[in-house]
Parts: C-alpha cells; structure tokens; sequence
C-alpha cells in the first residue's frame, strides 16, 4: 500500500442483494495451465454453458487482458505476479459484483494463484488444473510459439525455459490430452452442480 490517508466507504447494496438479484451464487473459476494446454478453449466453453442456463458471466483472459489493462507488462517472475495480482483484484470485483467470473491464465506461480485464493471468500475461489503433458502442448502449438521459443526467438517461455508450478491441490482436474472438451466441460459444471455453487440441470 503506498497510499495512507484513505478510507473505505461501505455502499447500501451488499453482494448478497446482487446474488439475490441475479438469483445465482458468484465465484471465480481459475483456470491454470501450460500455453496451448486448453484454458481459453474451455473457458469459453464453460461460459458459453452457463450463459445458456441463465448465469451471468464475464471471462478474463491472458492474451486479451495483456492487450488492455495489462500492456505494460512481460513475462518476467516480477511481471508475471503483477499481472496475476492484478487480474486477482478485478476478479475479485466482478464476485463482489455478482457475477461467475472465468478468469484463464498461464499462472504459473503456486504462490501467485495461492494470493489470489487468500483474496476473495473459501467458497468463491476454484482452482481447475487445466493438465496437458508439454509434448501435446507443443504438438498443438496453436500460435506457433513453442516453435519459436525452442528456435530461441522468445526467451522464458513457460515450459521451455520458465517454470510452471503444477496445483497441488486444485479443486477440478482436467486432462485436455485425454479427455474430449464436452467431457472437460461436463467435469467442470458437475463440481459447480455438486457444491451447490450453481442449479441441478435437468436435461429436456
Ligand atoms: N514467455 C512467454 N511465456 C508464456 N506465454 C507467453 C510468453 N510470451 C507470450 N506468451 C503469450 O502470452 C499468453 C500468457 O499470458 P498470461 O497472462 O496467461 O501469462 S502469465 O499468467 O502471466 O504467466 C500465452 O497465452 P496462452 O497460450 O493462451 O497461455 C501466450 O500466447
Ligand atoms: N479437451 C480439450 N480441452 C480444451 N482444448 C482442447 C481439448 N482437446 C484439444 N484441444 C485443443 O487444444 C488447443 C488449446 O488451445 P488454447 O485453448 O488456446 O490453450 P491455452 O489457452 O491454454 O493456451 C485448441 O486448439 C483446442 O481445440
């Protein structure tokens, strides 16, 4: 914090009346992986899912957030957490909005992910792994930058020559280079089903 003379100033309506309003729960699904494993691909399958059963969304995404809000920064450790820090505070503001947040990073930080879990409430942080083996990742290489990034052209790439630190203990798993994307997706909305975080659906 650098600022000092600041105060809080609580408004009238809480996040409770915007669920209610909403008539849903709000929450963040964090989506974490390797590039190319499958995150912005389900993400917005997932979205897409929910939007159809009436539960409003929004989805931030690594590329498209570094094209805006985040442009001013790389991929650096530093950059990395300050990139992750940040998209955890606006996450956090779209929950207190009432809103499903999807929010698909590399994240490749334990400690970063972890900060973000400490800043929202126990049941509003979901952490789905989404796991693919580096091999598949590079196979699939849809921007062509694992190809790059072995040619040397990019440096520090996640994988390559930067860490990732696979969850420990994520709340959803998802194996994009086993399981098809209506299975991963059908995955994801059973754990939102079963912690009662959104309806039962009843097929028609
Ligand atoms: N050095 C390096 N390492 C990893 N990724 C790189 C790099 N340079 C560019 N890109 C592209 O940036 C996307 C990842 O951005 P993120 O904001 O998700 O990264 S991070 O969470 O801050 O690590 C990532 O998108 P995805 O492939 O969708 O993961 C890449 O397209
Ligand atoms: N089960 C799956 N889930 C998600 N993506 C999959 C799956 N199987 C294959 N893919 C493919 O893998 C690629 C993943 O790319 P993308 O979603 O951009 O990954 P990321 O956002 O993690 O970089 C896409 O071409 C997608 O069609």
């Amino acid at each position: 914090m650098k600022a000092t003379n600041i105060t809080w100033h609580e408004g009238k309506v809480t996040k409770e009346d915007r669920r209610n309003l909403n008539n849903h729960q709000s929450f963040v699904l964090w989506f974490t992986g390797l590039s190319g494993a499958g995150k912005s691909t389900l993400s917005v399958a997932v979205e897409q899912e929910l939007y159809k059963r009436g539960i409003r969304t929004y989805r931030l995404d690594g590329d498209n957030i570094r094209h805006g809000l985040n442009k001013n920064l790389g991929f650096s450790p530093e950059d990395r957490k300050e990139n992750i820090r940040r998209i955890g505070e606006v996450s956090k503001l779209m929950v207190e909005a009432g809103v499903v947040t999807l929010s698909a990073f590399i994240s490749p930080y334990r400690e970063d992910r972890n900060m973000v879990r400490e800043l929202v409430e126990d049941n509003e942080f979901i952490e789905i792994y989404v796991k693919c083996g580096l091999d598949v990742c590079e196979q699939r290489d849809p921007k062509g930058l694992y190809k790059k990034a072995r040619a040397g052209e990019i440096k520090g790439f996640t994988g390559i020559d930067a860490p990732y630190e696979a969850p420990e203990n994520p709340d959803i798993i998802v194996e994009t280079d086993q399981q098809s994307l209506e299975e991963c997706v059908e995955n994801v909305l059973l754990y939102l089903e079963e912690k009662q975080l959104i309806p039962v659906h009843t097929k028609s």
